[in-house]
């Protein structure tokens, strides 16, 4: 299977158990002068369970998580965070909830050190940003935290490395590392896997498995492998609105989905 073929993969269903949902949209609409982008999408995003966003180009993947992030304000429709309507909230109050969002490898400082990016990082959620004034020795308090946090994604051997100097494939777990200094309820990943080869696939997989463990991830993804192997629930997007959802083999099985995917009615 090629990673945009949309195929049954056998022994794939998993179980999709009642849980706690921590992030929903019901009925989200957004209009762009009279065109609609997303229109009627309902979404529920669960604690420690992996959530896929795909679709065909032009989807409205993109614009839901825009709006689900608060960057765009839905035309209707509304959007509650653990429990609490955050369909009018700013998105910077929006991430300081728990929804945090990953602004991929550009969001990465290259000529800081490993250690240094996360750092900074961390800087965020422990109010020590009104200390920026202070010497950077200053912030060794937030050493320990940061040297933890590098161990938990494997990045501690490159903690004195300049973040330039990382692999790609590093570079990203360390973007994500960042996100994670914010100790995010939901974690939303926008192509996680975007350029990456086969080797920093696996491990940026492995991460995000681990990262799920205990908070939620929603991804947009393009790389159905990947989507089959990490994703607990998929909600499929075509033309703004949902075509299917549910865990791989039900929306592999979908008879839309094969034909919006491969465009044929047939395998
Ligand atoms: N700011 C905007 N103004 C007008 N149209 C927009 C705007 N943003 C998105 N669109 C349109 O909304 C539709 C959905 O776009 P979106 O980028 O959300 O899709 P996507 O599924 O993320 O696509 P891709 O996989 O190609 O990134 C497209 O037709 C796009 O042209």
């Amino acid at each position: 299977m090629t990673a945009t073929e949309f195929h049954t993969k056998p022994g794939s269903q998993q179980n999709e158990t009642k849980s706690r949902v921590v992030l929903s949209a019901r009925d989200l609409r957004r209009d762009f002068g009279g065109f609609t982008a997303v229109n009627n999408v309902n979404i529920d995003v669960h604690h420690a369970k992996v959530h896929a966003l795909i679709g065909p180009n032009g989807a409205g993947k993109t614009t839901v998580f825009n709006l689900l992030t608060k960057f765009l304000q839905p035309t209707s429709g509304k959007i509650t965070l653990l429990g609490q309507d955050i369909t009018k909230t700013a998105p910077a109050r929006v991430a300081r909830m728990g929804l945090v969002r990953s602004f991929q490898i550009s969001a990465i400082f290259p000529h800081l050190t490993v250690l240094e990016n996360i750092r900074v990082a961390l800087q965020r959620p422990g109010n020590l940003s009104t200390q920026f004034w202070l010497p950077l020795s200053k912030l060794d308090v937030l050493n320990d935290r940061a040297m933890e946090l590098l161990t938990s994604v494997g990045l501690q051997n490159q903690c004195n490395s300049l973040a330039a100097d990382l692999s790609y494939g590093r570079k990203r777990v360390l973007e994500i590392a960042t996100t994670l200094a914010l100790d995010p309820k939901v974690l939303l990943l926008d192509e996680p896997m975007a350029g990456m080869g086969g080797e920093d696939v696996g491990m940026v997989a492995e991460l995000i498995r681990d990262v799920a463990k205990t908070r939620a991830v929603l991804m947009v993804e393009h790389n159905l492998n990947v989507v089959s192997d990490l994703c607990d629930h998929i909600t499929v997007l075509q033309r703004g609105e949902i075509l299917a959802e549910g865990d791989y083999a039900t929306v592999s099985n979908d008879e839309q989905v094969k034909i919006a995917y491969m465009g044929t009615d047939h395998d």
